[in-house]
């Protein structure tokens, strides 16, 4: 069969399943019940996007995966009840495959009082880091001197940024938690970084679907599944060197990262076995860290370049502020974001569209609930789609365009919106946000204080995406043309 014959049956298997669902094959549980795993095979190959479900169903229906049934929660409204009202009646799904991987270790695939501790702990870490000139914001400044120096040698010329900025932004999470970074052209590192990115694209594919759906068969067979598995492992047993260093010249009094924090947490803790402050736990926390903090960070701000090279009257109004209220030499620091309105905008509007965690971490109903006006019975697996609420046409004026005027009042100061849920909501919420939002308005801010973006000569700037995990611009060259 050739391509175009395949797409074309594709198409009508799709159809076909359309049509099944609008002559309403009820479920007992919800209105609308279809194989995940068939649908997400046929999202992926016909890049069909699942929010057309929503549109068709709904803002509640369910689909099945394998014996697993999943409900799927869209639009501000109730995707803030699921998160936020009603956060008791559900907890963190754990996935087969990585129930596997973490083995109820980490802070991403735990529940209950241990997650408890080790979220608050992280959170307060990636807050109140350092003292002196060892703050957070100097950690970011420096790195972001090493992004423009790397950035500059370029001369100009068209070059793709995401190995640097993936780079520096892995260093900035490298220093808060192994007080290491790496130079830019460092190969074992940036082995590790494609390793890293690779298993978030696997995440996010048809194998860790039907891993979910199939796991003793899947476990049984070869394929890019086991992959995500293999580099897992190795992440963590790159970060258990790391500690086990550490423990060579650990000094209570002199805590100069996460690692040491954490070696002070083990002792203050050990009393408290439920809170599972261990080392195995600690390389497991790092894991999710730096997995957590690296790819996403990375991905939002590809977003917010290319949106400037897309609109470079947006770029410029970023230029002037950043002139007027910084100047070109001096050095950018979290406190002037206070004064910074239009580029505050600019960045919250590149998280509502760039929408890099699409359909967030599932969830499961831990006890029989009722949403909107649904029975859940206790088992079911929930994803809530923070992508309809990033676009509700019911909270946001423009959805389908990059509009920074919905961060704006009319007196052009900043103003925040409620559903604005890049970061997810509710207790479970992304613990790196202070990290994220630090990191993304230093480097955005001190990357246009020193460069103009503009496209390759002869190229329009494309806003097409992948969709692994997350979701993230096609790969672009740009010129970074000093100012
Ligand atoms: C633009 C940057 C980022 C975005 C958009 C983002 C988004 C998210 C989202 C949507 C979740 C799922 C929350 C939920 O289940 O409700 C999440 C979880 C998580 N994020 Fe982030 N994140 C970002 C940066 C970071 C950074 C910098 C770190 C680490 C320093 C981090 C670490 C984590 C961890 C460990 C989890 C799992 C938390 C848990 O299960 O309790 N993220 N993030």
């Amino acid at each position: 069969m050739n391509g175009q014959k395949f797409t074309w049956t594709l198409q009508n298997l799709v159809k076909s399943l359309y049509r099944r669902v609008e002559r309403g094959t009820k479920s007992i549980l919800m209105p609308l019940d279809l194989e995940w795993g068939v649908i997400k095979t046929l999202v992926g190959v016909m890049g069909r996007c699942p929010n057309s479900f929503a549109h068709i169903y709904g803002d509640i229906f369910s689909l099945r995966r394998g014996s697993t049934k999943i409900v799927y929660v869209s639009g501000y409204k109730m995707v803030k009840e699921a998160l936020v009202t009603q956060v008791d009646s559900f907890a963190r799904y754990v996935t087969p495959l990585f129930g596997e991987i973490y083995q109820g270790r980490g802070l991403s695939f735990s529940n209950g009082y241990s997650w408890r501790k080790q979220q608050q702990f992280a959170v307060s870490h990636l807050k109140n880091f350092g003292e002196g000139k060892k703050t957070l914001e100097h950690h970011i400044q420096r790195e972001c001197h090493f992004l423009c120096e790397a950035f500059k040698e370029e001369q100009g010329h068209p070059f793709d940024p995401l190995v640097k900025i993936n780079n520096a932004v892995a260093n900035v999470i490298g220093t808060l938690v192994f007080g290491q970074r790496y130079e830019y052209d460092d190969i074992q590192f940036q082995k590790l970084l494609r390793m890293s990115a690779e298993s978030v694209h696997l995440t996010g594919s048809v194998w860790n679907e039907w891993y979910d759906a199939f796991p003793s068969i899947m476990s049984r067979i070869p394929g890019p599944h086991h992959i995500i598995i293999t580099n897992y492992r190795r992440l963590a047993a790159f970060l258990k060197e790391k500690i086990e260093k550490h423990k060579l010249d650990w000094d209570p009094n002199e805590p100069r990262d996460y690692i040491d924090t954490y070696l002070a947490e083990i002792e203050k803790r050990k009393n408290d076995k439920e809170a599972r402050f261990d080392l195995d736990n600690l390389a497991w926390c790092m894991v999710d860290l730096f997995e957590g903090g690296t790819g996403t960070t990375t991905t939002t701000l590809c977003w917010a370049l290319l949106y400037m090279m897309k609109y470079p009257l947006i770029q410029e109004k970023v230029q002037e502020e950043i002139d007027r209220m910084i100047g070109r030499s001096s050095i950018c620091t979290l406190a002037d974001k206070a004064s910074m309105p239009y580029t505050n905008a600019v960045l919250h509007e590149v998280h509502r569209k760039g929408n890099i965690v699409p359909l967030n971490m599932s969830r499961v109903a831990i006890k029989d609930t009722t949403l909107g006006s649904y029975f859940i019975p206790k088992g079911t697996v929930m994803i809530t789609n923070l992508s309809s609420v990033l676009n509700d046409k019911r909270e946001w004026e423009t959805p389908d365009t990059f509009n920074p005027g919905h961060f704006l009042d009319s007196g052009g100061h900043f103003r925040r919106r409620d559903a604005f849920f890049p970061f997810s909501a509710g207790k479970r919420l992304c613990p790196g946000e202070y990290l994220a939002r630090a990191e993304l308005f230093l480097l955005f801010t001190i990357l246009l204080q020193t460069f103009t973006f503009c496209p390759s000569p002869g190229e329009e700037p494309s806003l097409d995406s992948h969709l692994g995990f997350t979701r993230a611009p096609m790969p672009y060259k740009f010129c970074a043309v000093p100012r």
